[in-house]
């Protein structure tokens, strides 16, 4: 079974001594009656576990291709006597693992943080120098990055955590604690930490000031009710399973002082893609005078984006759909996999370096936000 609440592992990570990486996933897919850990080999195993959602989750897809190019990259079989026989081979071996990752990046497209990564990763093996000793220096590069990654998201986690405690304790600190509602899975299941929105609830949890958190079920993949349920049970938080369409009313009826969700792009005047509706639980949220924060770490910003109308959505199999709503199985379907919810809507962007709000003209600075908080 997997660790209790804040530990648990959505990965498996090791290096053994021979600089031979390995990495296995707790299956999602299997999630919550089964736990599973699957070996994930090389990077076509990595593309098909981020394709499949057998890991899922914006910050987690980024770390799980970058980890699985390691493995890839360190492995007994051809690779490192094919990256060792080329011709010319510094340039020869970069040209070889740049396809690699131009390969992973056609896994999944709305989740910014997966390109993000590569382009880091790019830079770095840019910036080797072809007199070094070419194929063990640039793979014990991204080995490196990967653990750099993985300590970066826990880091980050819990920075997120902090903050969006805060900022909320700072307007709504009832007698016990406050009230939210969230959406899709933020938690362990999709990073390498304890989660961006749900690392929020963890953190208000942690200081025994989180009344309730209600969680979205989450059609058609349902990452709430098979995902974030099982994180709230695990943790032991109050937490209640609602269906989409009882949003509203739970927030009426019940009450909630803010709904925090996660993001898969965040783009410069706000705007952000998140599991498909996001979008609808903003417009209730802003109907019922609930505040909306999007917890995001900056490795999930895309300040090359002004807004929302060019961020490319997924489209999933309609069987995903099909499966879940017991509908006749040649119906036609529509099934977008996220939603872009516009900056209007937002009341803040919980990051790991602080809260960000709109500026007094009512939009959000995105891009002066990071030039002021980039270390
Ligand atoms: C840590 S936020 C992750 C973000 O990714 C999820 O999408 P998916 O389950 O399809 O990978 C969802 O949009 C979450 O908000």
């Amino acid at each position: 079974m997997a660790a209790k609440g804040n530990n648990l592992r959505s990965l498996i990570f090791e290096v053994d001594d021979d600089g031979k990486a390995s990495l296995s996933v707790l299956d999602q897919l299997l999630l919550p009656h089964e736990t599973k850990f699957v070996p994930i080999e090389n990077v076509e195993g990595a593309w098909d576990a981020i394709r499949s959602m057998r890991i899922r989750g914006a910050p987690l897809i980024a770390i799980v291709a970058v980890l699985g190019l390691a493995v890839d990259l360190t492995s007994n079989g051809t690779t490192i006597r094919d990256l060792a026989g080329l011709a010319n081979s510094f340039s020869a071996t970069r040209e070889y693992i740049y396809d690699k990752m131009a390969y992973l990046t056609t896994s999944r497209p709305t989740a910014v943080n997966l390109s993000n990564a590569m382009v880091e990763l790019r830079d770095i093996v840019e910036k080797m120098s072809p007199e070094a000793p070419v194929t063990r220096e640039i793979v014990g590069a991204i080995v490196d990055h990967g653990r750099h990654m993985l300590a970066r998201d826990v880091s980050d986690n819990v920075a997120i955590g902090r903050h969006g405690a805060d900022d909320l304790l700072s307007r709504h600190d009832r007698p016990d604690g406050v009230r939210l509602v969230t959406i899709c899975n933020t938690g362990s299941l999709a990073t390498a930490g304890w989660g961006t929105a749900l690392g929020v609830a963890r953190e208000l949890h942690r200081r025994g000031r989180l009344e309730s958190i209600a969680c979205l079920e989450t059609r058609p993949y349902n990452q709430g009710s098979r995902l974030t349920a099982y994180e709230i049970r695990e943790e032991g938080m109050n937490g209640t399973l609602i269906c989409d369409s009882m949003a509203a009313f739970y927030m009426r009826r019940r009450g909630a002082d803010a709904c925090v969700v996660g993001a898969d792009r965040v783009c410069a005047n706000g705007d952000t893609a998140n599991k498909v509706g996001t979008y609808a639980l903003a417009i209730i949220a802003r109907e019922m005078g609930v505040e909306f924060f999007v917890a995001s770490p900056f490795t999930t910003l895309d300040v090359d984006l002004s807004c929302g109308d060019d961020i490319e959505i997924e489209e999933r199999p309609p069987g995903e759909m099909l499966e879940s709503a017991c509908a006749p199985k040649d119906m036609p379907c529509w099934n977008p996999g996220f939603d872009v919810t516009p900056a209007e809507y937002i009341t803040g962007i919980i990051t790991e370096r602080g809260v960000l709000k709109k500026s007094s003209d009512g939009t959000f600075d995105v891009i002066g936000f990071v030039r002021e908080h980039s270390s």
